[in-house]
């Protein structure tokens, strides 16, 4: 994979979100130097770019100390900014990592209807195929023809086996089919998708239950990784869904989806500044190739818009 392009992809992508950034600070770019009112100000238009009051706290410390007697830039906040937020997202930077063995290792994805789910798990599909490892998909939703049907026109797109069972059907007994037939052949990597009717709280959390139930009797360690998709156009709304996904399937890492659509890519910090969950991937566009394993830095950078 060529990295130069990814990297004005992921920038295109947080552009929406670091050009609101730029006209939420518009106006406090002084010749004079920083005082209390302009600082309150600062703070303020970091909370309304979605970044979380924690981190616009830290980020008005740090221009505090840094004093800015001549006047502060827009080049020089952005770099601070950028500073402040890899300090933030540094440690929830982590690829979803994938034991060879035993095999498979299941990562159960969920996350609200729409939020991108499908489409995620087709591009995790495509990483983990170009690393080599054998991928089967479980369509685990059940509920929806069309979501079966929309993960079957991935897997082939992908390459990758997709396992299913009838429309209505019993989610869990698809996940089991999945973990037998990818023991069976060796797969080393069983990804299961999900229903996201959080409408239905008690339903999902029931079926989510019964799934890691069975799982958890093939084999005591899976799922793995249970994988919530979030989609970065709900801003502060995926703070929730991150809350109601923790209690009803216990959450190890996120996915943020559709970071090239939307000024609120910001909830991205709030969401490591408030949960501290690890970050393993974003998703900036709908084709395959458009899932990045989630960089600190490179995000940091794009987010607040500073110079590379
Ligand atoms: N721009 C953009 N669109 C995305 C991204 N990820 C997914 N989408 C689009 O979002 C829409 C919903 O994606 P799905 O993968 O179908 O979402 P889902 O959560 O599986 O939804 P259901 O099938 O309703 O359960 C589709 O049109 C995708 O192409 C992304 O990173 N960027």
């Amino acid at each position: 994979m060529n990295d130069a392009p990814w990297l004005d992809r992921l920038r295109a992508g947080f552009r929406k979100t670091s050009d609101r950034l730029g006209d939420n600070l518009t106006g406090l770019f002084t010749k004079a130097a920083l005082d209390g009112e302009t600082l309150d100000e600062i703070e303020e238009a970091l909370i309304a770019s979605d970044l979380g009051p924690a981190t616009a706290a830290k980020v008005r410390t740090r221009l505090a100390a840094e004093r800015f007697e001549r006047g502060l830039t827009e080049e020089a906040a952005r770099e601070i900014v950028a500073q402040e937020l890899e300090k933030i997202l540094a440690p929830v930077a982590q690829p979803l990592e994938i034991d060879a063995f035993p095999r498979p290792q299941v990562i159960l994805v969920v996350g609200v209807n729409g939020s991108g789910k499908t489409t995620t798990i087709a591009k995790l599909a495509h990483l983990l195929v170009e690393q080599d490892y054998g991928v089967l998909l479980a369509a685990g939703d059940t509920f929806r023809a069309a979501a079966i049907e929309q993960l079957r026109i991935w897997a082939d797109r992908v390459g990758v086996q997709v396992i299913s069972g009838p429309e209505g059907g019993d989610s869990s007994a698809v996940v089991f089919d999945g973990v037998k037939k990818a023991t069976a052949e060796g797969i080393d990597v069983l990804i299961v998708d999900t229903a996201g009717r959080l409408q239905n709280k008690k339903g999902l959390m029931d079926e989510l239950a019964k799934i890691r139930r069975v799982l958890g009797r093939l084999n005591p360690a899976a799922p793995h990784n249970v994988v919530l998709v979030l989609d970065a156009t709900t801003g502060q709304n995926g703070l929730n869904q991150i809350e109601v996904f923790q209690e009803v399937a216990g959450v190890t890492g996120l996915v943020m989806t559709k970071l090239d659509g939307t000024a609120r890519g910001g909830v991205l910090v709030a969401a490591a500044e408030q949960y501290g969950l690890p970050i393993h991937a974003v998703g900036v566009g709908e084709g395959m190739d458009d899932l990045r394993p989630f960089d600190a830095r490179e995000a940091a950078r794009a987010i607040a818009g500073a110079k590379e």
